[in-house]
């Protein structure tokens, strides 16, 4: 029976840039940017990583689909690299494969990076002809903040509450978000905003007006992984971060092509948790995890995941966001870095940037944002559209 990576893996060390619009920058120079502080803070040279993926999604490459890029750039010592794409869980995969390579025994440390370059391709959530590198991208009849919409109309249909008291706990979301980016020197949008102003913003599709919707950022985040014996002889200190589980979830057409969902949730972010938290050890997810981030492409996405990961009850999300559960003082802080709404969301950066804000979190380097001494912590993605998606759940531990 497959025992899985628990504790196989631990984080060497972390790097992300700065997300925002970085006109003044190629995805090489955002890639160099992380992997500085990665390398920095891992305390080795280049030339000791053995191998190293690379997640990527929404651009096409002149060199194809291949890792050339990332090893290009970076200068890697010729070493196994390879590209990955799994739409917002590219990042996440990219960490999968790095932590497997580590795990399996095959390689004693290893790189996952992920970087997307998204300013400078015209791409967001508005229906336009947007324009790759190389090919055009085309989406004519489906948008990303149209599509996620439906889990609010699904939501109150389901649950029977009025869409203006959603709405008041979608605003508690965004509004918790802009708090936390506040904090965040790395953060895209950094404007505090008030409810009032989340609440009468232009409507981007209905119901999420413009603060409900995540940024359209450039940015990287990558991290370096090894053994926890290997960290212990290069002499790491402070506390050794671990990987308690990675798992993916893939839709299988049964969303859209059976009568049982009825877009109020995403059944994949269901498996995924059930699996990773049966990997972790962990029974009680609301009590054990000290905090989460989560895909909070638009505010009800972080709403309805709240409850798919087990973190509140099936339709009482919106009362526990209301009750401040999930605020930077509350019982488990969400998205303390800003999430994908003000840290931005360069798409195939996202699961590793959360990834390093769990990491900081643990280490107690979070500056401005630590927390009081977490010792467990969770990301999510959700790639794709609410009826037909990638989901990653991973657990990050110090105990
Ligand atoms: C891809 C997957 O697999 C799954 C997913 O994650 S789906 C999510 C994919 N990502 C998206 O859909 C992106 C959604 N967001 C958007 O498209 C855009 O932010 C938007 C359409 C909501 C607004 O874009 P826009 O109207 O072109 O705004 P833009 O001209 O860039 O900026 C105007 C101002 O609004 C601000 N702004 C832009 N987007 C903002 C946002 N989401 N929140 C707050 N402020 C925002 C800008 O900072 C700027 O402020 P200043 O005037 O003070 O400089």
């Amino acid at each position: 029976m497959a025992e899985g990576i628990r504790d196989k893996v631990a984080i060497l060390g972390m790097g992300c840039s700065r997300f925002g619009e970085r006109w003044d920058c190629s995805a090489e120079d955002l890639m160099v940017e992380s992997f500085a502080e990665a390398l920095a803070d891992a305390g080795i040279e280049r030339d000791r990583i053995d191998a190293a993926w690379f997640g990527m999604s929404v651009d096409e490459h002149g060199l194809g689909k291949s890792a050339l890029s990332l090893t290009t750039a970076l200068r890697l010592p010729n070493i196994a690299a390879t590209r990955v794409e799994n739409m917002c869980a590219s990042g996440t995969e990219a960490l999968r494969g790095a932590v497997y390579g580590v795990a399996s025994g095959a390689y004693d440390i290893a790189l996952a990076m992920g970087v997307e370059k998204l300013k400078d391709t015209g791409y967001g959530g508005l229906p336009e002809r947007t324009k790759g590198t190389f090919e055009d991208l085309w989406f004519p009849s489906v948008t990303a903040p149209g599509s996620f919409a439906q889990f609010a109309s699904a939501y109150v249909a389901r649950h029977g509450i009025d869409m203006d008291g959603l709405k008041e706990a979608m605003a508690h979301v965004s509004w918790k978000s802009h708090e936390n980016g506040s904090r965040n020197p790395k953060a895209h949008l950094r404007a505090r905003v008030s409810k009032e102003k989340i609440l009468a913003a232009p409507m981007i599709a209905y119901p999420l007006g413009l603060y409900d919707c995540c940024g359209v950022s450039d940015g990287s985040a990558c991290a370096i992984v090894t053994t926890p014996a290997i960290a212990e002889r290069l002499g790491r200190t402070g506390p050794l971060v671990t990987v308690k589980s990675i798992q993916l979830a893939l839709s299988n057409g049964s969303e859209v092509g059976y009568d049982n969902w009825d877009g109020s949730y995403a059944l994949t972010t269901r498996l995924a948790s059930e699996r990773a938290y049966r990997e972790a050890g962990i029974r009680d997810p609301r009590r054990e995890l000290d905090l989460v981030e989560v895909h909070d492409c638009f505010s009800i996405t972080e709403l309805v995941t709240m409850e798919d990961l087990g973190l509140a009850e099936p339709g009482q999300g919106w009362r526990a966001v209301l009750d401040g559960t999930f605020d930077s003082s509350g019982e488990v802080p969400c998205n303390i870095d800003g999430g994908l709404k003000c840290f931005g969301h360069p798409i195939g950066a996202t699961g590793l940037r959360m990834a390093y804000e769990i990491y900081q979190q643990l280490r107690g380097t979070a500056a401005d944002r630590q927390l009081n001494a977490p010792r467990l912590g969770l990301t999510h993605n959700l790639g794709g559209y609410p009826n037909k998606n990638v989901c990653s759940v991973s657990i990050f531990g110090t105990c």
